[in-house]
């Protein structure tokens, strides 16, 4: 089994922002989704805490990836999802994401004609909004926050681990477990406080794997609240503090990573299969 355990608190945790709390940052109440007559989700019921890891876990199928679009209203849903305590289910993608709720994809989704950089600063654009009135009638404004977004992206890249001789190239060139990096880079822009991560460890290995864990500890050290989906047994075993296991849309378990690794519900649906 590749090791996938942080370095030390010391190594990982950086310059750490501790969150003031254990708060409840993302609470989410009798989720369910339809797609047509099939559904998908049923009766979904987590929270997680700022400083907390959740891992979402259970077979291809299971529910994982459509639990994050009924989170972010991006797929028809009932049930009741709230930010800090404040309701969103009304809230577009993009009122969340300003809220600081945000999510990546299992797929890379980058602007491919930008440059690293250039997509690390779109990120910053869209959390901060931007109005064509405004930069049409004071473009000095636009420029000096043209430099101060480019900053910001720059030293958020290194900080998350993607050195700056690879700032200029474009995604596509990036190692493939960079691009894994990158696209937490984008979803986390000016700074999200609660991050769905979806497979961030798909197609990623070895050192690359060690360094994706040290990263997600990092962020939940600084006091966010991270939700995981993720087929990497050992790195949800290692980094999540509860995990919830979905099979056919339903949860089958959710508690702490070795009550979850010894429940037969779990062994027989989906650990079971893998071995
Ligand atoms: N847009 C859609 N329309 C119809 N069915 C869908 C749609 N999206 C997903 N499904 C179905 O809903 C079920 C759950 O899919 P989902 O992608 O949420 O599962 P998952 O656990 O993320 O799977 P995987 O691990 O393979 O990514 C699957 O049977 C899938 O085929």
């Amino acid at each position: 089994m590749t090791s996938v355990t942080p370095s030390t608190p010391e190594q990982v945790m950086g310059d750490e922002r501790k969150s003031k709390s254990g708060a409840v940052a993302l609470s989410v109440e009798g989720v369910s989704v339809k797609y047509g007559a099939f559904t998908a989700l049923t009766d979904l019921t987590f929270h997680v805490d700022d400083g907390e890891i959740l891992g979402i876990i259970g077979p291809n199928g299971a529910g994982k990836s459509s639990s994050f679009a009924a989170i972010t209203n991006s797929v028809k849903r009932s049930g009741s999802v709230t930010l800090y305590g404040e309701e969103v289910d009304r809230a577009s993608t993009q009122r969340l994401s300003r809220l600081g709720l945000r999510r990546t994809f299992q797929q890379n989704s980058f602007f491919a004609e930008l440059t690293v950089l250039e997509n690390a600063m779109a990120s910053f654009q869209l959390a901060e909004g931007s109005s064509l009135l405004k930069s049409t009638l004071t473009p000095w404004v636009e420029a000096r926050q043209r430099e101060s977004r480019r900053a910001s992206a720059k030293a958020l890249l290194i900080e998350f681990g993607i050195p700056e001789r690879y700032h200029a190239m474009q995604p596509d060139d990036l190692p493939h477990g960079l691009q894994r990096v990158l696209s937490i880079v984008v979803s986390y822009g000016s700074g999200s406080r609660v991050l769905l991560v979806d497979e961030p460890g798909a197609g990623v290995g070895g050192e690359d794997m060690k360094d994706l864990a040290e990263l997600l500890v990092r962020l939940k050290r600084q006091g966010m609240a991270l939700v995981l989906i993720e087929h990497h047994m050992d790195l949800v075993m290692e980094i999540c503090d509860r995990i919830l296991v979905l099979d056919r849309g339903a949860t089958i378990a959710h508690g702490a990573p070795a009550m979850v690794q010894r429940d037969p519900a779990v062994l027989e649906a989906y650990l079971g299969k893998t071995t």
